[in-house]
């Protein structure tokens, strides 16, 4: 069981904030994009720390732990306890039940870093967003801490000029980040048919 008090919380709050400012460094350098500080802020200026419980069930077959989606913001940092059931979807699998689906096993010690939409579209589509979904289990219940990093509802999202150049062709459009979030609350999730609302094409 992960116990989290308010210094813990606050002390991962900071701590993921700087590793996300890492990666997305390392992340878009390998792009050959080089951002400014301002265009960092811009781009986790909301952080959002959840805390999730997932209880025991005694079937979970019957049961939808979190649905398959992917993140909508720039990069989730998530801190897992050591039960297990994120799975992340394989690019190239789509049906669900098929063997597309990996575990992420709990590793002590490491977090996970989920892509999000928003790096996707500003990536122009080179970072694919990971599709994820959490399944219960019968005996033990389960918490997990997503941090997720993302542009505030004001900040205007759409694929980095340098890269729309190079590529010849934007496969987003420029979408404000607040109307991007109320399509994403806004419906069920079914996978990854969020990121249509900022689609050009079939990217
Ligand atoms: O509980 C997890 O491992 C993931 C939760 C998740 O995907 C989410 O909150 O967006
Ligand atoms: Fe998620």
């Amino acid at each position: 069981m992960l116990a989290m008090t308010r210094d813990v919380a606050l002390e991962y709050l900071k701590s993921s904030t700087k590793l996300v400012r890492e990666l997305l460094e390392i992340l878009f350098g390998s792009l050959g994009v080089t951002l400014d500080e301002a265009k960092f802020e811009s781009l986790t200026g909301l952080k959002m720390e959840n805390m999730n419980f997932y209880p025991s069930c005694p079937n979970p077959e019957l049961t939808v732990g979190v649905g398959r989606h992917s993140d909508m913001g720039t990069l989730t940092v998530l801190l897992q306890d050591g039960i297990g059931g994120l799975y992340v979807l394989e690019e190239g699998h789509v049906e669900e039940g098929k063997d597309g689906w990996i575990e992420i096993p709990p590793i002590p010690g490491a977090l996970v870093i989920n892509v999000g939409d928003t790096m996707q579209i500003l990536s122009n589509g080179r970072y694919k967003s990971a599709e994820h979904r959490v399944r219960t289990t019968s005996s033990e219940s389960r918490v997990s801490v997503p941090l997720f990093a993302t542009p505030t509802p004001s900040e205007k999202i759409g694929p980095l000029p340098q890269l729309v150049e190079s590529d010849g062709v934007a496969h987003y459009k420029e979408v404000l980040f607040g109307d991007y979030m109320q399509n994403f609350f806004g419906k069920a999730h079914e996978g990854k048919k969020s990121l249509q609302f900022a689609q050009n094409d079939s990217a």
